[in-house]
């Protein structure tokens, strides 16, 4: 799971120690060492019966749980699997953050276009079938929505009447609420979910005290109450006190990943307590993607032995390690000691390193709070100075720039205007694969797209640095780089808008190289694509575009 973005549960600070969720029971890159994904395949034990018991759907693939050495229990292969395998399809319960409910089906997940929920006004759908279909989990969900807007509208009348929808609840809120109303509809597993690891209780933890007063409140407005669900109405969902929900709000924290489009788009928040049976890796050898809408599927991206543990990724691997470690422990507590993590940072990280001009070799980052200039050691033997102080000026209005981006804060102008100073900066002094050097690329690619003609080339060249970049910062077969690729191969296969009738022969020739050249580039967008998502529609849209091209190539003979 990158599991990215649930700010709210983000904002959770866990203390590092785990415990399991009793209470809730009542109801190559170049410069890299090691040649294969984490396997951790020594520390496994039997395999558990009460284990099997709770998940037979694990009987239809090549996995099976056991309790491993210290990261409690985990999924292992029961024989020898190879990269592009989907190990796992499941529809996992999902919502959408607050931020797409307008743009996005609630139950398809498609961006297209919607109408809304006549009633809560809050959820949009892109047919009656997908609104039929979400019915029956979205009725209290409803009524609690529809009492919400009439308070809000009652605050905010102008607001309300422009269509606001600042009365909805933190997409946390409304999953927690989600997998509250179906264990009273008694539509859940809830063993399997009651057996989620919770890590309530090992700090004072304000946030998860806060998601518990919202969800409280939520419930509690489907009920009819303007106020907290009252504690005798929590018996009705299986809940015999205030700290069994703040349980249930640490599990849902800490085994949910980010629901994401086909091409990795985070759109929201869905938890699969099969899913979650997976421990985390930096170096993984399986992802968590949704490669055609609602399913959610575990695809192997490496070589994996038959008992190998299978080991997805919690947080974005292509971050620096302090900023990996700070994440992990801020949403789950653990210090990760994978074998990328134990490398430290000594060794030049493709991900936190310095790009030697001399030689295009790197060298380990320096440490930025230095007040004056550093003297570093390439790959190459020989040692350059990196002007910290300017350079980590750099680093820090990049990292400004993505947090900006990531609050739906970004002016797309002033956006394009900052990069095109900052990138060529930063692109002299750190290798593409480097944070905040690699997001960046991509970020000012996407602004920049659809590009004029003119810009055409300088935007495929930019996502060609940050393919080769995310190529160095993440395992091989990771998806992120199949939609980099897909990203690239998209603008290289775009029209350029010139009638074909009205190109001389040097146009021609030229147009005709350019759709050569696209062919192959959506082959290989294609090929990544099959493998990091398991199939599904990037991989399917490249082979089509592909095609297109080959035919328009062909009456151009
Ligand atoms: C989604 S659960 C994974 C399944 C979990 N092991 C179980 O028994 O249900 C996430 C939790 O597992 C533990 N965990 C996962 N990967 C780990 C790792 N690499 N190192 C230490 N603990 C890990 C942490 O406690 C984390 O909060």
């Amino acid at each position: 799971m990158s599991f990215t973005a649930l700010r709210a549960a983000r904002d959770a600070r866990h203390a590092p120690q785990r415990r399991v969720a009793s209470s809730l029971s009542a109801g190559a890159d170049e410069a890299r060492t090691a040649e294969r994904p984490d396997t951790q395949s020594a520390a496994r034990s039997a395999p558990d019966p009460e284990d099997a018991a709770l998940f037979p759907e694990l009987s239809d693939t090549p996995l099976e749980v056991r309790q491993t050495a210290n990261h409690g229990r985990g999924l292992y292969a029961r024989q020898a699997i190879s990269p592009g395998t989907t190990l796992l399809r499941t529809t996992p319960l999902s919502v959408l953050s607050t931020s797409h409910l307008l743009t996005h089906c609630s139950f398809c997940h498609a961006e297209t276009k919607v109408s809304r929920c006549a009633r809560c006004k809050a959820l949009h759908y892109c047919s009656s079938k997908c609104q039929n279909a979400d019915w029956s989990d979205h009725k209290p969900e409803c009524a609690a929505l529809t009492r919400l807007r009439k308070m809000w509208a009652a605050t905010y009348p102008e607001k309300a009447r422009r269509g606001e929808n600042g009365f909805v609840p933190h997409e946390a809120i409304r999953g927690l609420g989600r997998l509250c109303w179906s264990r009273q509809r008694g539509k859940m597993g809830w063993a399997q979910v009651a057996r989620m690891e919770s890590h309530a209780g090992q700090s004072q933890d304000l946030g998860l005290g806060n998601q518990v007063n919202h969800l409280r409140h939520y419930l509690g407005a489907a009920e009819g109450e303007g106020d907290l669900l009252h504690p005798a109405d929590m018996a009705s969902f299986g809940f015999n006190s205030a700290r069994e929900l703040l349980d249930l709000a640490s599990a849902f924290a800490v085994n949910s990943f980010t629901l994401s489009t086909p091409d990795l788009t985070p759109i929201g928040v869905s938890t699969s307590p099969l899913v979650a049976l997976c421990n985390h890796s930096c170096w993984p050898n399986a992802v968590v993607v949704f490669p055609s809408g609602r399913e959610m599927c575990v695809v192997a991206i490496a070589d994996i032995a038959a008992g190998d543990e299978i080991l997805t990724a919690y947080i974005d691997v292509s971050l620096p390690l302090a900023e990996r470690q700070t994440d992990l422990h801020a949403r789950y507590g653990f210090a990760c000691d994978c074998s990328l993590c134990i490398n430290g940072e000594d060794w030049p990280d493709p991900r936190w390193s310095v790009l030697h001009p001399g030689c295009g070799g790197i060298a380990p980052m320096p440490d930025l709070s230095l007040p004056d200039d550093a003297e570093v050691l390439c790959t190459c033997g020989q040692t350059f100075t990196t002007p910290i102080p300017s350079l980590r000026g750099l680093i820090e209005a990049g990292k400004r720039l993505l947090a900006a981006d990531e609050d739906g804060e970004l002016d797309r102008d002033a956006a394009i205007s900052q990069l095109s100073t900052l990138v060529p900066a930063l692109s002299a002094r750190l290798p593409a694969s480097a944070h905040p050097l690699l997001p960046l690329l991509r970020l000012y690619a996407l602004q920049l797209t659809p590009p004029s003609r003119e810009q055409r080339a300088f935007v495929i060249g930019l996502l060609s640095q940050a393919a080769a970049g995310a190529r160095a910062a993440h395992p091989p077969n990771h998806p992120n780089v199949g939609v980099i690729l897909a990203e690239r191969a998209k603008i290289m296969a775009m029209d350029s808008g010139e009638e074909r009738v009205m190109l001389d022969s040097a146009g021609l020739a030229r147009r005709r190289g350019e759709l050569v050249a696209a062919v192959s580039a959506l082959r290989e967008a294609a090929a990544a694509c099959e493998v990091g998502f398991g199939g599904g529609e990037v991989a399917m849209s490249m082979r089509g575009l592909a095609a297109e091209c080959e035919r328009e190539v062909d009456m151009m003979r």
